[in-house]
């Protein structure tokens, strides 16, 4: 190993974390598939895993094995206890001498006062992992770290074998052939609950028309069995295929993945500017040139759309306006066309605010109304009682924040709970006055297609 390429840190900790001790080091390495790497940790780390590649490809975190978890099961001040530990424990990880710094990831439930038994068993209300091996690839460049966090005086040898692994987890990564995976059998495609689904939609309306909401986001449920269990690698690998324009997130809980590609950010930060996207009103791509512009000049003129839009550029809006200085906040919104739909966008920034972090903007936006609805707190009383599932992380923040506090938290739609062989895809939309249950159906199908493409189970329109 060129002893310039790393840099090593050992620290001892006065706060919470007295006691413990804080190793860490980063080398760079050739550039090497980060799902590559991510199958490496297959046999030793399965369960402990974490994959985030963001929309524009320019970064790509894995993560081996867990240096520390950090949970929080309470519905009150879960952001806050995340948000104290993290500072706690990144004070004593930062390096400012390292082209990367140690990161956390994972994310947050949906809605913590949904206590509906759901398929969600082994994820808690807040679930974050330091990665005791992690791999980032930014532009042209790869780095794999070390953490280790130990109360135990004396680790040298512990730390001599994790150096070992990863020099095998890299070698495995770099020499390893391409992997084509082939696409599960599908045994059966199952509507969770499609009839309560459709009566959620005709009760919200009623409440919206009658002037107690503006909007709520009702979602559902497809449940697909297949032949044989399904890896993670395999399906990140199929939705890096697949949706090469979403970002692309993976969390591993145990015998559980939860995985997607989806086009929305929640916020991002970087040297304390702040960017969040609104999106929201949808219809599918066309066949032809033609039709599909067709398609989009009529989402951006109709009515019902623009109104589901304008909520969430209004709450994302004030957020920014509260957290930021100087918030740039479009007028008109522009298509975002991904593969198998366009939606509404309009991007929002800002100049982050001093005593605002990531972990504020994360808590004050989930749920956007993109996800939720206006106003929140009615809206989430809405989806609870009327809506026929529990969201688990479905349309959560799913990401990342690094020792230095920046960091990107996606929504986490056109997603999927991998259960053994079995597989929970989830999808929603904005319900307003004038929506419908049978068009909002049919927009669940559009919303579908990314994670049926990547399962195997037939598309609506073929089945
Ligand atoms: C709810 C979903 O998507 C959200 C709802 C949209 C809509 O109703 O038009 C559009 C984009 C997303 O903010 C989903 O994909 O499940
Ligand atoms: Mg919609």
């Amino acid at each position: 190993m060129n002893p310039q390429s790393y840099s090593s840190t050992e620290k001892v900790a006065a706060n919470r974390f007295s006691g413990y001790r804080f190793y860490t080091e980063t080398i760079e390495v050739s550039t090497m598939s980060s799902l590559a790497f991510f199958e490496a940790g297959q046999e030793s780390y399965e369960g402990k895993r974490m994959f985030w590649q963001n929309r524009e490809k320019s970064f790509t975190m894995v993560g081996l094995g867990h240096a520390y978890v950090l949970t929080a099961n309470d519905h009150v001040g879960r952001y806050k206890s995340i948000k104290k530990d993290w500072e706690e424990l990144s004070s004593q990880m930062v390096n400012e001498e390292t082209a990367v710094q140690p990161v956390l990831f994972g994310g947050f439930s949906f809605d913590p006062l949904n206590n509906e038994p759901s398929e969600w068993r082994n994820f808690p209300q807040a679930y974050f992992a330091v990665p005791t091996f992690q791999l980032i690839v930014k532009g042209e460049q790869a780095y794999v770290s070390i953490h280790l966090i130990t109360n135990k005086s004396n680790s040298f040898a512990e730390f001599e074998a994790l150096r070992k692994e990863r020099d095998r987890l890299i070698h495995g990564a770099q020499v390893s052939e391409p992997k084509e995976y082939k696409k599960p059998r599908v045994l059966e495609k199952k509507e969770l609950k499609k009839e309560d689904y459709m009566r959620s939609i005709e009760k919200v309306t009623e409440v919206i028309r009658s002037g107690k909401v503006d909007k709520v986001v009702i979602a559902r449920a497809l449940r697909l069995r297949f032949e044989e269990s399904l890896s993670a690698a395999a399906a990140l690998s199929q939705a890096a295929n697949e949706q090469p324009e979403s970002f692309l997130f993976g969390l591993e809980a145990e015998d559980q993945f939860f995985f997607g590609a989806t086009p929305e950010r929640l916020v991002k930060v970087e040297a304390n500017k702040a960017l969040s996207t609104c999106l929201a009103g949808s219809t599918p791509r066309g066949k032809s040139v033609e039709e599909d512009e067709a398609l989009g000049e009529a989402l951006l003129n109709d009515a019902k759309n623009r109104s589901e839009h304008q909520y969430v550029v209004q709450m994302i809006g004030d957020v920014f306006e509260e957290h930021c200085s100087n918030p740039q906040i479009p007028l008109i919104p522009k298509l975002m066309k991904i593969r198998d739909i366009q939606h509404l966008h309009t991007p929002v920034k800002g100049q982050l605010k001093s005593g605002s972090s990531l972990l504020d903007l994360v808590e004050a936006l989930h749920p956007t109304p993109a996800l939720g609805g206006e106003p929140k707190q009615q809206a989430l009383s809405l989806i609870r009682s009327y809506e026929p599932m529990n969201r688990g992380y479905y349309a959560s923040p799913i990401g990342w924040i690094d020792a230095k506090g920046d960091g990107e938290f996606a929504v986490a739609i056109r997603s999927a709970l991998i259960d053994g062989n079995k597989a929970y895809l989830y999808a929603g939309g904005g319900i307003v006055a004038d929506s419908t249950p049978e068009a909002e159906y049919e927009e669940t199908w559009v919303k579908f297609r990314p994670m049926l493409r990547v399962l195997g189970g037939n598309l609506h329109d073929e089945s």
